[in-house]
Protein backbone atom coordinates (compact mmCIF):
# COMPACT_ATOMS: atom_id res chain seq x y z
CA UNK A 1 0.00 0.00 0.00
CA UNK A 2 1.21 3.56 -0.80
CA UNK A 3 4.12 2.75 -2.55
CA UNK A 4 6.50 5.01 -3.12
CA UNK A 5 5.06 7.40 -0.70
CA UNK A 6 6.90 9.15 1.98
CA UNK A 7 5.55 9.25 5.48
CA UNK A 8 4.92 12.17 7.33
CA UNK A 9 6.90 11.33 10.90
CA UNK A 10 4.15 11.48 13.55
CA UNK A 11 2.98 9.38 15.69
CA UNK A 12 -0.55 11.15 16.10
CA UNK A 13 -1.63 10.33 12.62
CA UNK A 14 -0.72 7.98 9.62
CA UNK A 15 -0.46 10.51 6.64
CA UNK A 16 1.49 9.73 3.57
CA UNK A 17 3.06 12.20 0.62
CA UNK A 18 3.29 10.63 -2.61
CA UNK A 19 4.72 13.28 -5.58
CA UNK A 20 3.81 13.02 -9.32
CA UNK A 21 1.52 10.22 -8.43
CA UNK A 22 -0.32 11.76 -11.82
CA UNK A 23 1.44 13.23 -14.56
CA UNK A 24 0.30 16.82 -15.34
CA UNK A 25 -1.41 15.86 -18.60
CA UNK A 26 -3.49 13.77 -16.33
CA UNK A 27 -4.24 16.63 -14.25
CA UNK A 28 -5.28 18.86 -16.94
CA UNK A 29 -7.80 16.49 -18.15
CA UNK A 30 -9.16 16.42 -14.66
CA UNK A 31 -9.42 19.65 -14.70
CA UNK A 32 -11.40 20.51 -17.70
CA UNK A 33 -14.08 17.87 -16.16
CA UNK A 34 -14.82 20.03 -12.96
CA UNK A 35 -14.31 23.28 -14.80
CA UNK A 36 -17.36 21.54 -17.18
CA UNK A 37 -19.75 20.56 -13.79
CA UNK A 38 -18.22 22.56 -10.68
CA UNK A 39 -21.21 24.48 -9.34
CA UNK A 40 -21.00 26.37 -5.51
CA UNK A 41 -20.65 24.56 -2.47
CA UNK A 42 -23.18 27.34 -0.77
CA UNK A 43 -25.71 25.97 -3.05
CA UNK A 44 -25.78 22.31 -4.04
CA UNK A 45 -24.25 21.53 -0.52
CA UNK A 46 -22.94 18.29 0.64
CA UNK A 47 -22.96 17.41 3.88
CA UNK A 48 -24.08 21.01 5.57
CA UNK A 49 -20.60 22.42 4.98
CA UNK A 50 -21.53 25.82 3.39
CA UNK A 51 -20.18 27.83 5.99
CA UNK A 52 -16.62 26.23 5.74
CA UNK A 53 -16.12 25.25 2.42
CA UNK A 54 -16.63 28.43 0.06
CA UNK A 55 -15.31 26.45 -3.08
CA UNK A 56 -17.16 25.02 -6.06
CA UNK A 57 -17.79 20.91 -5.69
CA UNK A 58 -18.74 18.54 -8.46
CA UNK A 59 -19.08 15.24 -8.30
CA UNK A 60 -17.09 13.39 -11.40
CA UNK A 61 -19.09 11.18 -13.86
CA UNK A 62 -18.03 7.53 -12.65
CA UNK A 63 -18.81 6.69 -16.69
CA UNK A 64 -16.64 9.09 -18.19
CA UNK A 65 -13.40 6.19 -19.26
CA UNK A 66 -10.49 8.78 -17.77
CA UNK A 67 -12.47 9.39 -14.35
CA UNK A 68 -12.99 5.55 -14.34
CA UNK A 69 -9.65 5.26 -15.17
CA UNK A 70 -8.26 7.99 -12.37
CA UNK A 71 -10.43 5.77 -9.69
CA UNK A 72 -9.26 3.19 -10.47
CA UNK A 73 -5.82 4.07 -10.29
CA UNK A 74 -6.72 5.18 -6.60
CA UNK A 75 -8.34 2.12 -5.57
CA UNK A 76 -5.34 0.16 -6.11
CA UNK A 77 -2.71 2.20 -5.45
CA UNK A 78 -4.61 2.39 -1.51
CA UNK A 79 -5.41 -1.14 -1.76
CA UNK A 80 -8.77 -0.72 -1.19
CA UNK A 81 -12.03 -2.37 -2.99
CA UNK A 82 -13.48 0.21 -5.34
CA UNK A 83 -16.63 -0.74 -3.80
CA UNK A 84 -15.95 1.26 -0.56
CA UNK A 85 -15.45 4.65 -2.53
CA UNK A 86 -17.54 7.47 -2.43
CA UNK A 87 -17.79 9.17 -5.69
CA UNK A 88 -14.92 10.92 -6.66
CA UNK A 89 -15.14 14.72 -5.90
CA UNK A 90 -13.84 17.51 -7.91
CA UNK A 91 -13.16 21.10 -6.09
CA UNK A 92 -11.98 24.25 -7.64
CA UNK A 93 -11.17 27.23 -4.71
CA UNK A 94 -11.29 30.78 -6.62
CA UNK A 95 -9.56 33.51 -4.72
CA UNK A 96 -10.49 33.84 -1.37
CA UNK A 97 -12.14 30.33 -1.26
CA UNK A 98 -11.31 27.99 1.41
CA UNK A 99 -12.38 24.94 3.52
CA UNK A 100 -12.09 25.99 7.37
CA UNK A 101 -10.97 23.44 9.75
CA UNK A 102 -12.87 20.00 9.72
CA UNK A 103 -12.55 16.15 9.67
CA UNK A 104 -13.72 14.56 7.39
CA UNK A 105 -15.30 11.77 9.50
CA UNK A 106 -18.62 12.43 11.34
CA UNK A 107 -19.03 12.67 14.69
CA UNK A 108 -20.06 9.21 16.13
CA UNK A 109 -23.80 9.38 17.20
CA UNK A 110 -24.55 13.18 15.88
CA UNK A 111 -27.32 13.73 13.31
CA UNK A 112 -24.91 13.35 10.13
CA UNK A 113 -23.58 10.51 11.40
CA UNK A 114 -27.14 8.18 11.05
CA UNK A 115 -27.72 10.33 7.65
CA UNK A 116 -24.43 9.60 6.00
CA UNK A 117 -23.15 6.76 7.46
CA UNK A 118 -26.34 3.82 7.98
CA UNK A 119 -25.26 2.14 5.08
CA UNK A 120 -21.40 2.56 4.34
CA UNK A 121 -20.52 3.02 7.76
CA UNK A 122 -18.01 5.74 8.70
CA UNK A 123 -14.98 7.20 6.62
CA UNK A 124 -11.77 5.36 6.84
CA UNK A 125 -9.14 6.34 4.40
CA UNK A 126 -8.69 9.67 2.37
CA UNK A 127 -7.08 10.29 -0.89
CA UNK A 128 -6.60 13.56 -2.50
CA UNK A 129 -4.49 14.94 -5.29
CA UNK A 130 -3.33 18.15 -6.26
CA UNK A 131 -4.50 18.80 -9.89
CA UNK A 132 -2.73 22.46 -10.36
CA UNK A 133 -0.50 24.65 -8.44
CA UNK A 134 -2.38 28.42 -7.49
CA UNK A 135 -0.09 31.48 -7.79
CA UNK A 136 -0.16 32.04 -4.05
CA UNK A 137 -2.10 30.30 -1.27
CA UNK A 138 -3.69 27.06 -1.56
CA UNK A 139 -2.30 24.93 0.98
CA UNK A 140 -3.52 22.21 3.16
CA UNK A 141 -3.07 22.79 7.27
CA UNK A 142 -2.97 20.06 9.60
CA UNK A 143 -3.04 22.27 12.74
CA UNK A 144 -2.63 19.44 15.08
CA UNK A 145 0.45 17.93 14.17
CA UNK A 146 1.76 21.25 12.83
CA UNK A 147 2.46 20.11 9.00
CA UNK A 148 1.95 22.28 6.19
CA UNK A 149 1.14 20.43 2.81
CA UNK A 150 1.82 22.67 -0.20
CA UNK A 151 -0.04 22.42 -3.74
CA UNK A 152 2.20 21.05 -6.27
CA UNK A 153 0.50 19.00 -9.13
CA UNK A 154 -0.24 15.65 -9.42
CA UNK A 155 0.80 15.42 -5.33
CA UNK A 156 -1.28 12.69 -3.48
CA UNK A 157 -1.85 13.13 0.32
CA UNK A 158 -3.84 10.65 1.67
CA UNK A 159 -4.15 9.82 5.33
CA UNK A 160 -5.92 7.38 7.84
CA UNK A 161 -9.14 8.84 9.59
CA UNK A 162 -8.95 6.36 12.69
CA UNK A 163 -6.44 6.11 14.84
CA UNK A 164 -5.56 2.23 15.93
CA UNK A 165 -8.06 1.25 17.82
CA UNK A 166 -10.38 2.21 15.17
CA UNK A 167 -11.95 4.99 16.41
CA UNK A 168 -12.15 8.44 15.09
CA UNK A 169 -8.74 10.69 14.98
CA UNK A 170 -9.46 14.38 15.80
CA UNK A 171 -5.68 14.65 14.83
CA UNK A 172 -6.93 14.65 11.17
CA UNK A 173 -8.16 18.22 11.79
CA UNK A 174 -6.93 19.86 8.61
CA UNK A 175 -8.23 23.10 7.02
CA UNK A 176 -7.45 24.08 2.94
CA UNK A 177 -5.93 27.81 3.56
CA UNK A 178 -7.63 30.34 1.18
CA UNK A 179 -6.01 30.82 -2.32
CA UNK A 180 -4.60 34.05 -2.59
CA UNK A 181 -3.80 34.51 -6.74
CA UNK A 182 -4.93 32.01 -9.17
CA UNK A 183 -7.21 29.05 -8.60
CA UNK A 184 -6.50 25.49 -7.25
CA UNK A 185 -8.32 22.14 -8.35
CA UNK A 186 -7.64 19.19 -6.15
CA UNK A 187 -10.05 15.64 -6.03
CA UNK A 188 -10.97 13.81 -3.17
CA UNK A 189 -11.70 10.03 -2.73
CA UNK A 190 -13.47 9.25 0.71
CA UNK A 191 -13.46 5.13 1.33
CA UNK A 192 -15.75 4.01 3.92
CA UNK A 193 -15.76 0.97 6.26
CA UNK A 194 -18.77 -1.09 4.13
CA UNK A 195 -19.02 -0.80 0.64
CA UNK A 196 -21.08 2.74 -0.62
CA UNK A 197 -23.97 1.23 -1.98
O1 LIG B 1 -8.37 21.23 -0.66
C1 LIG B 1 -7.73 20.82 0.30
O2 LIG B 1 -6.54 21.14 0.47
C2 LIG B 1 -8.39 19.97 1.32
C3 LIG B 1 -9.74 19.46 0.88
C4 LIG B 1 -10.47 18.77 1.98
O3 LIG B 1 -10.09 18.79 3.10
C5 LIG B 1 -11.71 18.03 1.69
O4 LIG B 1 -12.19 18.09 0.54
O5 LIG B 1 -12.23 17.36 2.60
FE1 LIG C 1 -11.18 17.40 4.33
Amino acid sequence: MLEGAQKVPSPKLDLYICRRFLAPEACAEIVARIDARRRPSEIADDLGYAAYRTSETCDLDGNDPVVAALNAQICAYMDIDAAFGEPLQGQRYGVGQEFKQHTDYFEPGGPDYARYCAVPGQRTWTAMIYLNEPAAGGATRFKVIDKIVQPETGKLLAWNNRRADGTPNPATLHAALKVRSGAKYVITKWFRERPWG
